[in-house]
């Protein structure tokens, strides 16, 4: 029986040794908002009065803040884009503590019931375009967490956004998301598209964490291409989602 050569929490501890350090220093929460938009991390960590944390990795192209409270804490984490590096950095989070993971993003749209500014939950991931997942054993497709699928549609309509669930599309090509590939899709009924959450929910299951993520829509897919990250529906579907993705982590 093959098995990896190290694990995540050998990884970390040793990087962790190298400057001095052990996992005592570490400060990961429980509950873990995933964002790959600095500014949103910024903010959704300010909303939390999350404090800068160490990092697990030697760069500084990501970050963490934590908050500490009596149900093991909160961490924000500005992640790397793409399923490597998330799935990467979500390895060592699990390992220094981490539990539940909200993924905060951004999609693209399939369905044109749901314009820029509607977010969307995937729930079952069917086209897996990302080289990560296949590293991990393969128990089906790659599924939200139900309980936390049902809290955050409640909290995002509570919050005043419009929300949906359902079938999904990762991939790593972000620039080959090809018209002939989106019309199958539609037909299929494909809600949306991004670079994460098959690994993350696949890791999720693998690891025996939770994980669902929220994913507002920034471009419509379904014609010419529209571009929607300056509409006002955006900003209010973001706000909505933030609420929600907050008053999750506080709950
Ligand atoms: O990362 P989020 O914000 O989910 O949204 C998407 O946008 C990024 C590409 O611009 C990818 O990371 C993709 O998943
Ligand atoms: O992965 C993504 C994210 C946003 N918009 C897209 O078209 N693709």
């Amino acid at each position: 029986m093959s098995h990896p050569r190290f694990t995540p929490h050998q990884a970390v501890g040793n990087r962790l040794k190298a400057r001095g350090e052990s996992f005592d220093d570490m400060r990961v929460g429980k509950k873990v908002l995933l964002t790959w938009t600095e500014k949103w991390a910024e903010d959704l960590a300010d909303a939390l009065g999350a404090t800068p944390a160490p990092r697990t990795m030697f760069i500084d192209t990501f970050w963490l803040r934590t908050v500490d409270n009596d149900e093991g804490g909160i961490t924000v984490a500005f992640a790397p884009i793409g399923a490597p590096g998330t799935i990467m950095l979500m390895e060592d989070l699990i390992a220094c503590g981490a539990e539940s993971f909200v993924g905060v993003g951004a999609s693209g749209g399939l369905d044109p019931n749901h314009p820029v500014g509607d977010i969307l939950i995937p729930n079952v991931v069917k086209i897996l375009n990302e080289g990560t997942s296949a590293h991990y054993p393969d128990n089906g497709d790659p599924t939200a967490d139900p309980t936390m699928l049902t809290e955050l549609s409640s909290l995002i309509e509570k919050h005043g956004g419009r929300t949906a669930n359902g079938d999904w599309w990762t991939t790593d090509g972000f620039y080959r998301e090809m018209t002939d590939d989106i019309a199958k899709h539609m037909d299929n009924g494909i809600l949306g598209i991004d670079m994460e959450t098959s690994a993350m929910y696949r890791v999720a299951e693998h690891r025996g964490v939770s994980a669902c993520n929220i994913l507002v829509v920034s471009d419509e897919l379904w014609t010419d291409w529209n571009y929607g990250i300056d509409f006002s529906e955006f900003k209010t579907g973001v706000n909505a989602m933030h609420q929600a993705a907050l008053e999750w982590a506080g709950s």
